[in-house]
């Protein structure tokens, strides 16, 4: 959980995105009031509960990417579902559980990843103590081991094969299975092969001739997993969705007009009828024990073109008391979108022509065409927000992304003109645009 005041959240979360300052503010406070909920102590501390956000604005103006910074900053499990996937066909009466579910799933995966950080040096010693077994067998003197071991460290014995006993899968990467029927309740499918070989001896995995330099990370992994309890981890996991996930519904204005039953259908109103106890505090029952949401965090999310909040059923307005509102993004948005953000997209490009050796310079008035051109587009095709640069931006830079690997060597300049000359045409023409650009 972060410590981070209110004020650092935002300023955090303004070297990703820009603008949306009222939003970055609402989920700065949601995330400060988990901090203070734990800071207390007693029975108070289970009465209070989130407030959720219903965050408002047009598509691609930064609402997913707001909450999935913060998530990040707070090392939060974070889950973004659409409420539509709810209404569709084949999904009648999905359950809407299963967002639990997955947020557990995710936990685990993050909690997992802190753990072997935390066993490391552990785990590190014992995957080269296991290389070292395979090169000169345990029973080698102190002395043959610790120049092998010298010798491994300075990476002159990548090449060298070994035999090892590599365990072929880790318990966790089971595949799992629902149990149709049985909402829960799910079972990990079981390998033949491993139930045998331990019947017929007991081991786990069979012997494989492997490189040096390869056998490190699998080694790695499964001394770290072996140092890792398991139980420990899942309880962990649990505990950090309780206390800390964070559940993005998106779409939330597409379940909310009520003009009943179409064909095939989930009435849109029995959706947000599945969604409210989740949303209100309830226990699920997961594959690894129950799980409550009382605390989970709850960033709703919708264009409300059509439909307004004051649709959403009436308790389901009251558990996301906090409105926000998202700008639609501007030229000038665009513009820094483009330059000033932490990996900005044009840096993102510049960095990856760079591997190819060649040097790629934006000039300014390059990028006001850039954003000009995408705020064009968006007015005459289709407002898409800043996902329009990307497309925009690819279609300028296309041909040198192509011949990069031929040009090594070479400083591309581009400025208005040659972005002008890339997608002037095609911004002008509806038609095109809304294929290409
Ligand atoms: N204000 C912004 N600052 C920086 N990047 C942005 C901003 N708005 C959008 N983007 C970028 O545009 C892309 C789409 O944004 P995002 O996923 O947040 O859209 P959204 O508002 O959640 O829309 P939707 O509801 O359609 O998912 C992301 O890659 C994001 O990085």
């Amino acid at each position: 959980m972060t410590t981070f005041s209110p004020r650092e959240i935002v300023s955090e979360l303004d070297r990703f995105i820009v603008g949306q300052h009222d939003a970055k503010r609402a989920v700065a406070i949601a995330l400060r009031n988990r901090w203070r909920r734990q800071q207390l102590t007693g029975p108070l501390r289970e009465e209070v509960a989130p407030k959720n956000i219903l965050m408002i604005g047009p598509t691609g103006c930064g609402k997913t990417e707001i909450a999935r910074r913060l998530a990040r900053l707070a090392n939060a499990p974070f889950l973004k579902i659409e409420a539509t996937k709810f209404t569709e066909v084949g999904y009648v009466g999905r359950d809407v559980e299963q967002i639990v579910r997955d947020l557990v799933e995710v936990a685990i995966g993050l909690t997992r990843q802190v753990k072997r950080e935390a066993v490391k040096a552990k785990a590190e010693a014992a995957a080269e103590n296991r290389i070292l077994d395979a090169l000169v067998g345990p029973t080698a003197s102190q002395a043959t081991r610790d120049s092998f071991r010298r010798k491994l460290r300075d990476s002159e014995l990548d090449d060298k094969e070994v035999e090892l006993e590599l365990a072929s899968g880790a318990p966790a990467g089971l595949p799992m299975f629902e149990i149709p029927g049985m909402p829960g309740a799910s079972m990990g499918a079981i390998n033949i092969g491993d139930v045998l070989g331990k019947a017929l001896g007991g081991q786990r995995g069979k012997p494989r001739r492997i490189l040096v330099r390869d056998a490190y990370a699998p080694l790695l992994a499964e001394e770290s997993d072996k140092l890792v309890d398991d139980d420990a981890l899942i309880r962990e996991a649990i505990r950090e969705v309780e206390n800390n996930g964070i559940v993005f519904l998106d779409e939330i204005d597409k379940i909310c007009t009520r003009e009943g039953r179409s064909t095939g259908d989930v009435s849109r109103e029995g959706v947000q009828r599945d969604l409210l106890p989740l949303i209100e505090g309830t226990t699920v029952a997961t594959k690894h024990g129950p799980v409550k949401t009382d605390h989970v965090l709850f960033i709703a999310s919708g264009a409300f073109h059509v439909s307004k909040p004051s649709d959403l059923l009436p308790e389901l307005q009251g558990r996301l008391p906090i409105r926000v509102e998202l700008q639609p993004l501007t030229v000038d948005d665009f513009r820094q979108i483009l330059t000033s953000t932490e990996a900005s997209l044009l840096k993102q490009t510049v960095a990856l022509m760079q591997t190819e050796g060649v040097t790629l310079t934006f000039t300014d008035d390059a990028v006001d065409a850039l954003a000009k051109v995408a705020v064009e587009v968006n007015s005459s095709v289709e407002n898409i927000g800043a996902r329009r640069l990307q497309t925009v931006l690819e279609r300028v830079i296309d041909e040198i992304s192509f011949t990069a690997t031929d040009r090594s060597g070479e400083t591309v300049p581009i400025d208005a003109a040659y972005v002008r000359a890339r997608v002037e045409d095609l911004a002008a023409n509806a038609d095109l645009s809304r294929f290409i650009l």
